[in-house]
């Protein structure tokens, strides 16, 4: 069941009353767990690039699109290779996708990233290294922010390791247009929450985002996320409940197929993999206790991908 559309908050990256922000980012987070970022200091032409850039892969002969197949969780998947709602009997999802894990001058684990041959696509790499480079920097600034939205010291999730060497993944998707419309059982993506901590969604201005406030309510009630030009959707990923003890919520979210062909780039910025996701001091009390145990941050993403690609 889907109906109106919602109205999320709008929160500006660059304003000078940090304070306020945190406060509206707690709100946003509390309430939605969703909200549009504004002011992030990526330009419209640099969205543009990443598009264009995208485009031209997933157009791609598939044969080429498979020469870079999903490795180390970096390069390719199919359509219908990945079923993003794992409890659910529907097909595989409607949507192709690229990953592109931490830049080699940023990560130690070695060179694992794929690209597609530069004699194809000669601006692929330094596009796409741009602007990972560039929304990491947002990222790290949101999460100050959300740091002070939990009462804590800005610099909280650096002292603990969680942003040294982050894990970050940026990730192309692309949902062919004529695929699914109509079918109970096909979705661009299906319904799920996002893992880590933070996600930062980019996308083209065709409608098809959904959210789910509500995860236990029958029938679920499913709302249309609006297009804000050059604004990202950010929403919170299931490590960060765990971290504020489901004070900030982690929400459902789906692509339903429109009809339309739909572009978009999702930046998940995960702690790094030895972090401990351990409950906050600011989230429990005596009557309020941890409802997770301490776990590593790279054990648990594991444990959801192998679900994912079961
Ligand atoms: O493409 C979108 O708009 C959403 C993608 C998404 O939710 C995801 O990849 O986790
Ligand atoms: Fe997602």
């Amino acid at each position: 069941m889907a109906n109106s559309a919602l109205q999320l908050p709008i929160i500006d990256l660059c304003s000078s009353d940090r304070i306020s922000t945190a406060q509206s980012i707690r709100q946003a987070c509390m309430e939605f767990g969703f909200f549009y970022l504004i002011n992030h200091g990526i330009e419209e032409e640099l969205f543009k690039r990443v598009f264009e850039e995208s485009r031209k892969f997933f157009m791609l002969p598939f044969e080429e699109n498979m020469k870079v197949v999903r490795k180390n969780h970096r390069g390719y998947t199919p359509l219908y290779a990945e079923k993003l709602d794992t409890s659910s009997s529907t097909k595989g999802d409607s949507k192709e996708s690229f990953y592109i894990g931490p830049l080699e001058d940023i990560a130690t684990f070695g060179k694992l990233n794929q690209w597609p041959p530069a004699e194809l696509l000669p601006l692929w790499r330094s596009t796409m290294e741009d602007y990972y480079k560039r929304v990491l920097n947002a990222g790290k600034t949101l999460i100050s922010l959300l740091a002070l939205a939990l009462n804590l010291e800005e610099d909280f999730f650096e002292k603990v390791g969680a942003l040294d060497q982050p894990n970050g993944f940026l990730r192309l998707l692309h949902y062919p247009g004529e695929l699914g419309i109509g079918d109970q059982q096909i979705y661009g993506a299906s319904s799920h929450s996002d893992y880590g901590m933070i996600t930062l969604l980019a996308a083209e201005d065709v409608a098809g985002l959904q959210v789910c406030r509500e995860k236990s309510e029958q029938p679920q009630v499913w709302e249309d996320v609006p297009h804000i030009k050059g604004a990202f959707i950010v929403n919170i990923g299931d490590m960060m409940e765990r971290w504020t003890n489901c004070l900030f919520r982690s929400t459902l979210h789906r692509v339903l197929p429109t009809g339309r062909e739909r572009h978009s780039a999702a930046f998940f910025l995960d702690p790094n993999p030895d972090c401990m996701v351990e409950c906050l001091k600011s989230c429990c009390s005596e009557s309020f206790p941890p409802r997770y145990p301490p776990i590593r941050s790279g054990d648990y993403l594991e444990e959801r991908f192998r679900l994912t690609y079961a």
